[in-house]
């Protein structure tokens, strides 16, 4: 596991045509505790997906740093929108793909697999499965890396409540059993309040913090509607408007 803290001093996308440059950030700070499970939630185009980009390291065009509390160079997990399977790679295949080259590699991949109901489909190929069982092989994927740190992006999109709930069991399992920092992009406030221990609302452009939310609930107590509707009313609560900064 690792914390970690991002400054960005400024992170602004070129205009695309005619249209003015996207200032996304301006002096934004975020710090994530070590082993902290972090929701990020805000409205769309500010600018999540790029704040995961630059903190795996895929986006490196900004002015700022990011620093991890374990070490410079942290195993990271990236569980992205979309479940991005080679398609013409078995599920195996897939899985064993990003670790690193080892006798071990394949055994460690069958081994989450199996530990995610996927034993038997270790040599099907992705389009055979349903778009649940994919974004299943993209958590495992993930999970076999052994990550210190965790980035997903709405990772559970697309899937009806029943599927998507059942995806939520599992990483809250494999977290228990597996433990590491995860940040977590989502626009589902019942997600975000289910599954994390605090709640960042990100409001904008540029990207600010405006509510920062610890939930204090229990395993036990996530699963019940009217606690999870209790956390929910302060992350979405209409507090003060806030005036982004540096404009
Ligand atoms: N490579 C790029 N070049 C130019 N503009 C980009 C690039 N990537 C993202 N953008 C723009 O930056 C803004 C933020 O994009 P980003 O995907 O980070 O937002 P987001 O908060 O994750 O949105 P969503 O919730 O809809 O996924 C958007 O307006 C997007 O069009």
């Amino acid at each position: 596991m690792t914390g970690l803290s991002i400054e960005i001093a400024e992170k602004t996308f070129p205009a695309d045509g005619d249209g003015p440059p996207r200032r996304l950030y301006r002096d934004f700070r975020l710090d994530v505790a070590d082993g902290g499970f972090v929701a990020l939630l805000g409205p769309s185009g500010l600018g999540k997906t790029t704040l995961l980009n630059m903190i795996a390291g895929v986006d490196r065009d900004f002015a700022g740093r990011v620093a991890f509390s374990r070490g410079p160079d942290p195993r990271i997990g990236y569980v992205f929108q979309s479940p991005r399977l080679l398609p013409w790679r078995t599920v195996l295949q897939n899985v064993v793909l990003p670790l690193p080259k080892s006798r071990d590699s394949e055994r460690r991949a069958k081994v989450v697999l199996e530990e995610m109901g996927l034993g038997d489909a270790e040599d099907v190929y992705p389009e055979r499965l349903s778009l649940g069982m994919q974004r299943r092989v993209a958590l495992a994927r993930a999970f076999a890396l052994e990550p210190d740190l965790l980035l997903m992006d709405e990772p559970f999109v697309s899937l009806d409540e029943a599927n998507a709930d059942r995806l939520r069991d599992l990483l809250a399992e494999l977290i228990a059993a597996r433990p590491t920092t995860v940040l977590f992009v989502t626009h589902d406030s019942r997600e975000a309040v289910r599954l994390a221990d605090r709640v960042v609302v990100l409001a904008g452009p540029p990207a600010v913090v405006a509510r920062d939310v610890s939930v204090d609930l229990t395993l036990e107590s996530r699963r019940i509607p009217g606690e999870i509707e209790r956390v929910r009313a302060v992350v979405l609560k209409s507090g003060p408007t806030v005036v982004p900064l540096n404009l």
